[in-house]
């Protein structure tokens, strides 16, 4: 079981410029779970009252979902959370000599007896707990181990593997979450950034070498270049490791859209899974091939995510693009004038940066028939 512990309402929010007002919270954290987020980390308590008083309000939705906070591995951090009634707390530490040497002046024994203290609270209060490794992917392993071996013996419930500053590949993630894994101490969550742009592909790594669960954003919204996509993980799972994921895909364009709205974010046209132009096909071999089966150049149908394919008469497309539309517009095209038609198809969307419309493919056919 591969779960996803979605944070649009805790690092998406982080992302410089958004901030989210108390309705559009309550909206997401809706629409997340309706999509199928199995988890939602929604705030930072310890950031003050009225983000307490949101948190408060996303619990009073009586979603039946996990839902986290983020704290610093502090006692105060926790009484944050517990005066909003959570059940289910990060509590975060930096675990690479870095961080730990500008956060805890290089003093670890000091953090795991602050982590210990903490841990210890939070299992008083029968809460489930997650301890975030900040920096994980640039600590020892030895570190890494012993804060797990501290987790375990506390009863703690999860690790969160962050790659915090986006420097993993595919490759090393799967090398590191393993070695992490044999150690059986403590179910690992994937955190991970897309600075290289590897976010997704390094949640997925992880997965795949055994751990259980994956922080996401939607639009991969978050901290500098963003989070591991919600869309794009949860299409992976479903699509490329064949994992029982059921998507409505009217609900994942509602929550695109008012993630998107919110953020003040556009969305890209060629953004994966959601991109409006990601099922254009306008290279002439692709339709050629497309027209006769639809597996040739997509990887998933645009009915799963809502999306519409289409044929856009561009400086690419080929005869049987041509074909296509003016079959539509009921008429049985000659080649050889389509021959013909190609180069000035070129020229004139080439010179205008703008595709031909129906309508203008057939006058221009037209004419060329008449001479
Ligand atoms: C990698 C991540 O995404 S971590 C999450 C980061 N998210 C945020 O920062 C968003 C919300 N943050 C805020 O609203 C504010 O920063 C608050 C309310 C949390 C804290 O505000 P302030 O009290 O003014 O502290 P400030 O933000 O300046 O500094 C953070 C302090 O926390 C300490 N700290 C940071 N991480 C940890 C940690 N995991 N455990 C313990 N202490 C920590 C820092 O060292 C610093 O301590 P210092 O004041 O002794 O130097
Ligand atoms: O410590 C955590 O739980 C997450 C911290 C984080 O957002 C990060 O490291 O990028």
């Amino acid at each position: 079981m591969f779960l996803i512990n979605d944070t649009t309402l805790r690092d998406g929010e982080q992302a410089a410029y958004v901030a989210f007002n108390t309705k559009e919270k309550i909206k997401i954290a809706q629409k997340l779970f309706k999509v199928g987020a199995d988890e939602l980390e929604v705030g930072i308590p310890a950031m003050g009252r009225k983000e307490q008083e949101d948190i408060k309000e996303i619990i009073s939705l009586n979603l039946p979902t996990r839902i986290m906070s983020w704290n610093r591995a502090t006692l105060k951090d926790l009484e944050a959370s517990l005066k909003c009634n959570l059940k289910a707390v990060d509590l975060s530490i930096p675990v690479s000599d870095i961080l730990i040497d500008v956060k805890f002046k290089g003093d670890k024994n000091r953090l795991l007896k602050q982590l210990e203290e903490v841990i210890i609270q939070a299992k008083k209060e029968n809460l489930f707990v997650c301890i975030g490794g900040e920096d994980s992917s640039r600590a020892n392993l030895s570190f890494l181990k012993e804060v797990m071996q501290l987790g375990n013996s506390l009863g703690a419930n999860r690790f969160r593997y962050c790659d915090t500053v986006g420097i993993l590949t595919p490759h090393t993630t799967y090398e590191n979450i393993k070695n992490l894994v044999d150690l059986n101490l403590l179910d690992i969550e994937m955190h991970t950034h897309n600075d290289f742009g590897m976010a997704t592909a390094n949640t997925i790594s992880g997965f795949e070498a055994g751990a259980k669960s994956a922080n996401t954003t939607v639009i991969g919204l978050g901290e500098r270049a963003g989070n591991a996509s919600f869309e794009q993980v949860l299409m992976s799972l479903k699509t490329l490791l064949k994992k029982d994921v059921h998507i409505n895909s009217k609900d994942l364009k509602d929550l695109i859209t008012t993630v998107s709205k919110a953020s003040n974010r556009r969305i890209d046209t060629n953004l994966p899974i959601i991109g409006k132009n990601i099922f254009s096909h306008e290279s002439g071999i692709h339709v050629n091939a497309m027209i006769k089966s639809n597996l040739c150049y997509e990887p998933f149908s645009p009915i799963d995510v809502g999306l519409k394919r289409d044929y856009p008469i561009g400086k690419h497309s080929g005869t049987s693009t041509l074909i296509y539309h003016l079959k539509s517009l009921g008429i049985e095209a000659n080649k050889d004038v389509l021959q013909k038609l190609l180069p000035i198809v070129r020229q004139i969307v080439t010179k205008r940066k703008k595709v031909l419309q129906n309508n203008e493919l057939r006058e221009l056919y037209l004419c060329l028939l008449d001479i």
